[in-house]
């Protein structure tokens, strides 16, 4: 049996990939066009038409494109009453906000929207919230490579978010700082009162440290991305889950527990 005719044996998931012409959407349609149980119907960037994605027979969407272009994308997904999985950056409250609306209209429709599909960066993110309410202090360093459009990065952004909520929780004050002269951004970006900083070099992929402080102590947290297959894994699976998860899914973490 050839590997197409075992695909259709087992009804394989016919996906779509946004962005298929970027280092990430690159990288989706080899996995997805290497594993058995998927079937890679359509891949689409910025010239292409959204209609032969539907026409194609696409009934999981996955996008990596860009923060000023993913929002259409997906409202046209949930519209067609195509499942999305969504890895681009940019989605403030507001718009998720906006897709819970699109979402409320389509009742059968899943969206999973992960800041971060790597396993290893989901586990950095639950043990620094886990770690947030035992230290008065905490900062965010984010590195990059150099052509990523958005700073600080979605992760950053999270991480930031959900360590402001653990402290919340905590009854956690401000963090400790005193100073108050600055050349503008010395001090990062503040984020729910947590300073995050955003490194660009050359040979960087991606990669996270969240710095916590104490009295006599720190505790450093550090994830690393050197490739980006390292992000096929948490892709894979949130394309075998959307379908059963109608509504939105925030990150990866429900998934894999
Ligand atoms: N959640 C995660 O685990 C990860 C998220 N990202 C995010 O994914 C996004 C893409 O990252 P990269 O692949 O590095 O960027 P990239 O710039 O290499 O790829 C973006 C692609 O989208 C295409 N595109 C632009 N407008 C389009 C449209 N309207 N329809 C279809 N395609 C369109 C571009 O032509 C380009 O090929 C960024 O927001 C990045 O931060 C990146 C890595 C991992
Ligand atoms: O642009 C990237 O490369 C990445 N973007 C995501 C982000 O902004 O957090 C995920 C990962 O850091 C790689």
């Amino acid at each position: 049996m050839t590997e197409q005719q075992e695909k259709g044996a087992t009804e394989a998931i016919r996906v779509g990939v946004l962005g298929a012409h970027g280092r990430m959407g690159t990288e989706v349609c080899k996995a997805v066009d290497a594993a058995p149980d998927l079937e890679l119907v359509a891949s689409a960037d910025q010239s292409d038409w959204l209609g032969d994605v539907s026409a194609a027979g696409a009934e999981v969407v996955v996008d990596f494109t860009t923060p000023d272009v993913v929002m259409d994308n997906l409202h046209w997904c949930v519209d067609q009453g195509i499942h999305a999985v969504v890895g681009t950056t940019g989605f403030t409250e507001q718009r998720l906000e906006r897709v819970r609306g699109w979402l409320a209209d389509k009742p059968g429709v899943g969206v999973v929207i992960a800041p971060n599909f790597g396993l290893g960066a989901v586990l950095m993110m639950q043990f620094a919230t886990r770690a947030a309410r035992y230290f008065e202090s905490v900062e965010i360093v984010e590195q990059h490579h150099p052509r990523k459009l958005d700073a600080p990065s979605g992760t950053a952004t999270h991480t930031a978010r959900l360590i402001a909520a653990a402290r919340a929780e905590a009854g956690l004050g401000p963090v400790p700082d005193a100073t108050s002269d600055e050349v503008a951004g010395a001090r990062g970006a503040d984020i729910g009162g947590v300073r995050v900083h955003a490194v660009r070099a050359t040979g960087l992929v991606a990669h996270q440290e969240v710095l916590f402080g104490a009295t006599g102590e720190t505790l450093t947290i550090r994830h690393d991305s050197y490739d980006r297959v390292s992000f096929m894994p948490g892709v894979l699976l949130a394309v075998r889950a959307v379908r059963a998860r109608p509504g939105l899914t925030l990150g990866l973490d429900a998934l894999l527990d």
